[in-house]
């Protein structure tokens, strides 16, 4: 789902203090729900622009012993890949000019246990707004034909000001399993 309309630079956004306690705060939440546990494969993003930056939540998953992946944009299609990040990768200015991984051990978008995204906004259904490429859309669509909840658990990233009203859904739009915000926790209900 994109909207032109909607800027993540205005001013009232946060300040940098701020944004870094919403950053550490969110490390603790995803603790504390059980998301960094020891040997789960999990997902996140070197981030863009004004994102949430999730790094202090991927240093502590990496110091807790979890296998933090990062997604790279493919030639063709919009299936993401993943790439584990360890101390040996090169990396390579992507798509976007966002940084990846050039080479690493891949996992599958089935074999994560845990995948956080970036977002422009969210509602409180928690539809997420994306950057309008449709990647992650496509990349877990096999989670819309699931009666029973199954892995991976899609977990969106953001600040308490990206929290909109009511989004427009598009049939094909995630929705997600949590958003945190450092502040708050939104949990979906069906699941
Ligand atoms: N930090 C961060 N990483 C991320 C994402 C993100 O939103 N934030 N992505 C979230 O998905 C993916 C990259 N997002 C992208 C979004 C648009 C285009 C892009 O080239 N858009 C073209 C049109 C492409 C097309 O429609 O086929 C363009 O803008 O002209 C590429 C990557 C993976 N990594
Ligand atoms: N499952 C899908 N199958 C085919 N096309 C899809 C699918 N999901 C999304 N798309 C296509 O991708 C386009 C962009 O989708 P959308 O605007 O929802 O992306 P987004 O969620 O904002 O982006 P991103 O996930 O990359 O941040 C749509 O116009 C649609 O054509």
């Amino acid at each position: 789902m994109r909207s032109a309309a909607f800027d993540t630079s205005c001013s009232c956004f946060n300040t940098p203090l701020e944004r870094h306690a919403a950053e550490s705060a969110v490390a603790i939440q995803a603790k504390q729900l059980g998301l960094l546990r020891r040997g789960l494969k999990v997902a996140a993003y070197v981030p863009a622009g004004s994102e949430f930056s999730p790094w202090l939540l991927m240093l502590r998953a990496i110091s807790g012993g979890v296998e933090v992946y990062l997604p790279q944009v493919p030639k063709r299609g919009r299936k993401l890949t993943f790439v584990r990040l360890d101390a040996k990768n090169r990396w390579k200015l992507g798509p976007q000019n966002i940084l990846e991984l050039q080479s690493g051990v891949p996992c599958s978008p089935r074999d994560l246990d845990i995948v956080f995204l970036p977002l422009l906004g969210f509602d409180s259904n928690l539809a997420r707004l994306g950057q309008g490429g449709g990647y992650y859309d496509c990349t877990f669509e096999f989670r819309r034909w699931r009666r029973v909840w199954k892995k991976p658990r899609l977990v969106g990233l953001a600040f308490d000001v990206q929290h909109v009203e009511q989004l427009a859904v598009d049939t094909w739009d995630l929705r997600l399993d949590y958003i945190l915000s450092g502040q708050r926790i939104w949990r979906n209900p069906n699941r």
